[in-house]
């Protein structure tokens, strides 16, 4: 019984105090690395490890303290480590971020598994979906996924808080006022990580809502494509197309919705930092935004992709529009989603899976949007 509450008392010591934490971040990409700034500010233990992928980041971190992606220095004091450091670099960990894309969590994810330990909280800024790996036609959000990785003696025991909103990586490094959401079905988790993280600058609600944060932080990703094409119709007719992105944002709030609806999250996310806050923030200075201007502009799909993936740049919402997509007949079967409410989304598909031409399609989902009924 007494160890009962010695569990109770510690736990809340540690996340009622909030006192220095030792904190480890997975990743030292763009975001992973760019949370290392409030996390110092705050003054505490900030441990960064680089992925098999970030060997070139860590190596120039070590020299002279530059991120070679956000092109600055980072705070002073933070710990680096390499991939085959992994364990050094989660040791005594209180939070550990999980700074990785979305295709590769899953992975880096059970790499940590042997080094996670009860009563550390886990935080994801990664945005977009994964195939159940249980049943591998079946696609699922990314809580799920870290869900299902967690082994039988750890769950229940670690809990899991996810970050969405408009976070453009390099404006948390240069300190520009920001605001965000950790959702995550543990509040005092939540507003654990919030307690690290928080600065005048850094910004961050709480929600308990993490299924809509999911869907919006993964489809704002989509829909950015859609809204750049209109940025790429210049190359087209030489002329802005402010109106037809105007009008593609609201078509794009408008689907979140259905889908967000119909997963069983909140409308409150939609229109929220998570939904309307980062679709704002990624179609005007996004990397998918990029992708779309290139199509917009006449390049078809398959070959725009190709062309970012070889320059190296994460388009995050070319895999979200594919697992959006099929995830459709699963909601249908369900009875929770007519397919016909997401027009917009056919139309993402069509171009960038089938290289239909962009100019010609957005025209089209124009005029069948216009007015549509989305209830
Ligand atoms: N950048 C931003 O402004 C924001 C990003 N996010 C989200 O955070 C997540 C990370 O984004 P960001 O930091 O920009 O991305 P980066 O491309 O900078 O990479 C993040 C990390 O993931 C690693 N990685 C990439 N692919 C794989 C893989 N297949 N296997 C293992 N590791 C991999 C990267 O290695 P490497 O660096 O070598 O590619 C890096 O360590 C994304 O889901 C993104 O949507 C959220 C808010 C804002
Ligand atoms: O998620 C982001 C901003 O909140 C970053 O978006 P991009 O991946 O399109 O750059």
């Amino acid at each position: 019984m007494l160890w009962f509450f010695y569990i109770i008392y510690s736990n809340y010591i540690k996340r009622g105090t909030y006192n220095m934490a030792n904190v480890t971040i997975l990743g030292a990409g763009a975001m992973g690395s760019a949370l290392t700034t409030p996390l110092r500010k705050n003054g505490h233990n900030v441990n960064l490890w680089g992925t098999h992928l970030d060997t070139k980041i860590i190596d120039q971190l070590k020299k002279d303290g530059t991120h070679i992606k956000h092109k600055c220095k980072l705070e002073d004091g933070i710990n680096y480590f390499y991939n085959e450091e992994l364990e050094e670099a989660m040791k005594d960990a209180d939070l550990v971020i999980m700074g990785i894309t979305s295709d590769g969590l899953a992975s880096v994810f059970k790499k940590a598994i042997p080094y996670l330990k009860e009563g550390m909280v886990v935080g994801s800024v990664a945005k977009g979906f994964e195939y159940d790996l249980k049943d591998k036609d079946k696609v699922i959000i990314l809580p799920d996924i870290l869900e299902e990785l967690l082994p039988e003696n750890l769950v229940g025991k670690i809990p899991f808080v996810f970050v969405g909103g408009p976070c453009k990586a390099v404006e948390v490094v240069w300190e520009c006022p920001n605001s965000v959401d950790y959702a995550s079905k543990d509040i005092e988790a939540a507003k654990y990580m919030r307690s690290l993280l928080v600065t005048d600058k850094y910004n961050v609600g709480i929600s308990s809502d993490v299924i809509g944060l999911e869907i919006c932080a993964a489809m704002k990703n989509a829909y950015s494509i859609g809204l750049g094409m209109a940025e790429g119709f210049k190359e087209l007719d030489g002329k802005l197309n402010n109106n037809c992105k105007a009008a593609l944002f609201t078509f794009a709030v408008a689907e979140m919705g259905v889908l967000t609806k119909a997963m069983g999250g909140s409308y409150s996310s939609v229109i929220g930092q998570p939904g309307v806050g980062d679709l704002e923030i990624t179609c005007e200075a996004g990397r998918n935004r990029i992708l779309g201007e290139v199509c917009g502009g006449g390049m078809p799909g398959t070959k725009a992709i190709k062309k970012m993936r070889d320059e190296d740049i994460t388009v995050e919402g070319y895999n979200a529009i594919k697992f959006a997509w099929e995830l459709i007949p699963q909601l249908e079967e369900k009875g929770v989603l007519d397919r016909s409410k997401l027009p917009f989304l056919q139309a993402l598909y069509e171009i960038l899976f089938e290289d239909k031409n962009a100019y010609d399609t957005i025209v089209k989902v124009m005029n069948k949007c216009t007015g549509f009924d989305y209830e």
